[in-house]
């Protein structure tokens, strides 16, 4: 489980989040929405240790992390797939999934058959340049290359950005096998309302740096969600 209390995070004198608060169950789907600019990318950079926050707390499973370094966040089980996937374009897809072991224990450098059976392709495509992929293709390297590190908490910043909608398809489908094991809490930052809504399970809405909804899906519809994201 990840725990977020009251995270505040600056770029310079500049304040961008105010007091963020958040939990992601193991097993679940929690989905952080919120229109441009509000700040979700620089929350799931903050939890990923890629930019450091000004204030507030970060658990994964009871053990608090002290302003994680990425490579600390990736030790501690938080795997990032970031917006724009940033795949290594010049190396294969084998080699990008091996850049996931440089935070496991030599004894766990090998690729789980899982990951292949969740994206097929990229087994057939193994040994293909990174920047040959197509741009869905390439998103399913970068969510196997977060799961290769066998994460306990995995990031995702939208995922469906600039996909067609059948590796959009896929990749639900894969969130919602992941989900089924129960061994990670997937948090998933969406803009795209029919994604987010059909796969999430607790779902959050921030406004300009703060929390504005914290709502399990059962207790809202869809169009009430859509409202509160126009607002
Ligand atoms: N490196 C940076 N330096 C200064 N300001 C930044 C930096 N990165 C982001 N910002 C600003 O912080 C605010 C929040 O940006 P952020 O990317 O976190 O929002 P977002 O909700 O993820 O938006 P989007 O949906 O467009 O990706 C924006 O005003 C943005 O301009």
């Amino acid at each position: 489980m990840l725990k977020v209390d009251n995270l505040s995070l600056k770029y310079g004198q500049s304040q961008i989040l105010f007091d963020v608060s958040l939990v992601a169950k193991r097993g679940e789907i929690t989905t952080l929405m919120g229109n441009n600019g509000v700040g979700k990318t620089s929350f799931l950079k903050a939890i990923a240790g890629r930019h450091p926050y000004s204030a507030g707390k970060l658990e994964v499973d009871g053990t608090h992390l002290s302003h994680p370094s990425a490579f600390a966040a990736a030790r501690a089980g938080i795997a990032y797939v970031p917006q724009g996937r940033e795949v290594f374009p010049l190396m294969t897809v084998l080699e990008n999934l091996e850049t996931g072991f440089a935070c496991l224990p030599k004894s766990e450098h090998v690729i789980p058959d899982e990951i292949f059976a969740l994206f097929p392709v990229l087994q057939e495509m193994q040994a293909r340049r990174g920047g040959d992929l197509s741009g869905g293709q390439q998103q399913q390297l970068a969510i196997a290359r977060a799961l290769v590190t066998r994460p306990k908490v995995l990031l995702l910043d939208e995922p469906t950005e600039g996909i067609q909608p059948n590796i959009i398809q896929q990749i639900g489908d894969a969130l919602q096998q992941l989900r089924g094991k129960g061994e990670m809490a997937i948090l998933l930052v969406e803009q795209n309302a029919d994604f987010a809504y059909g796969n999430a399970d607790q779902i959050y809405v921030m406004e300009r740096g703060t929390m504005k909804l914290d709502v399990h899906k059962s207790e809202i519809s869809k169009a009430s969600l859509l409202e509160h994201l126009s607002l």
